[in-house]
């Protein structure tokens, strides 16, 4: 029988890639999202139900309606500066508006559910790379805006018996290699689009956040996994979800670190332009180093990154630049 996933914040980045790798593989899709930050266009695998996570009672008549057999969370805010600035807008949004749709799932008998966490929630790692025992000690609002909710899955799970698994994704990057959805993110912060625009734009050079880590070259070190990886790894989560019930916890990453002179050097090759440079300070919060180890995903999902070799990466990522994103 076909099964039904309701992707909340699936109008966004990552989770629009997740919706097309769920229907590919035949299930049904339903898309909840606000809007907030995402783009009504990026919706094409079912349904839209624009609403925010918050509204239990249009969440409720959603459960209801579609009758989910899983639920893949997204929806939230993610800019780690704006979290440090604004944190109530991060505990409300993320944090309460998380336990908002638990509360809903509870009332509806939905009881499986996929997690967007973040490495953000191990804060400044003591050794790399970070597996899932790794201590957990963010250091922004928005990693403990995740972290909290980790806590909550397992305490619905003990006492309610909801079933759930966190995903703490490393650097989500590049774009759908069929160029049917890509990275879009209003300001965007990330460095991979904003490399592939001072490739293409001199006059909106790329800012390097701190040259003096300590690291080969200087610059920070980060695992960027390509979102199809990541998206394949919510499928696999989720069949296995469905099949065992319990909480779990994954880190996605490829154990592969990048330094930004190296990403930068990437987008050179593949754009065949060198991107404008300037060299800035350190970036408040930015850890030196952050690497996965991804073998419990690995041994347990069967799941190992496919497309997240840096210039695949870059290449996707620069073609939904180029011909794509006008909206
Ligand atoms: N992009 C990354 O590298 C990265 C890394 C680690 C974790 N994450 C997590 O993955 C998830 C997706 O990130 P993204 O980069 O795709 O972000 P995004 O901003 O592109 O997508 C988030 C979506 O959620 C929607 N949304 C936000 N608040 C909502 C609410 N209250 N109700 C309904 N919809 C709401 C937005 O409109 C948007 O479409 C987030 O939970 C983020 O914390 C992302
Ligand atoms: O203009 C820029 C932007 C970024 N960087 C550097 O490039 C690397 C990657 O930065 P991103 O902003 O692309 O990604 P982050 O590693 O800061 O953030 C990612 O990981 C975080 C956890 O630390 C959150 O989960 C967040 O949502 C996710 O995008 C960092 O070393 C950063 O300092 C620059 O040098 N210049």
């Amino acid at each position: 029988m076909t099964k039904t996933v309701l992707v909340t914040g699936g109008a966004g980045y990552v989770g629009s890639h997740c919706c097309k790798a769920f229907a590919q593989a035949g299930w049904k899709v339903v898309t909840l999202d606000n809007l907030s930050r995402g783009w009504r266009d990026a919706v094409r695998w079912g349904p839209l139900i624009e609403c925010d996570i918050r509204d239990e009672e249009r969440v409720r008549g959603a459960f209801n309606l579609y009758k989910p057999d899983l639920v893949a969370h997204f929806a939230a805010f993610a800019y780690v500066g704006e979290s440090v600035s604004d944190p109530a807008l991060y505990y409300i949004n993320n944090t309460s508006g998380t336990l908002a749709l638990l509360e809903s799932m509870r009332a509806t008998g939905c009881g499986h559910l996929l997690f967007s966490s973040t490495c953000a929630s191990y804060g400044i790692p003591k050794a790399v790379p970070i597996d899932e025992k790794h201590p957990q000690a963010p250091i922004n609002p928005y990693g403990w805006s995740k972290m909290i909710i980790e806590r909550m899955l397992e305490d619905y799970c003990r006492a309610y018996g909801l079933a759930s698994v966190s995903l703490r994704y490393f650097n989500a990057a590049g774009c759908d290699p069929e160029g049917e959805i890509g990275e879009c993110h209003e300001p965007e912060t990330h460095a991979i689009p904003l490399v592939i625009e001072a490739a293409r734009n001199p006059d909106r050079p790329f800012q390097v956040f701190g040259t003096d880590f300590p690291t080969p070259d200087g610059t920070a070190i980060r695992d960027y996994t390509h979102v199809s990886d990541l998206a394949r790894a919510h499928l696999l989560a989720g069949e296995m979800l469905l099949a065992e019930g319990g909480t779990h916890i994954f880190n996605l990453g490829t154990g592969h670190g990048i330094s930004v002179f190296e990403l930068i050097e990437a987008v050179k090759r593949v754009a065949r332009r060198p991107p404008a440079i300037r060299h800035g300070a350190r970036r408040e919060g930015d850890p030196p180093v952050l690497v996965a180890s991804y073998e419990r995903a690995k041994r347990e999902l069967g799941w190992t990154p496919r497309h997240s070799q840096i210039d695949f990466i870059v290449e996707t990522a620069l073609r939904w630049r180029v011909y794509y994103t006008p909206r």
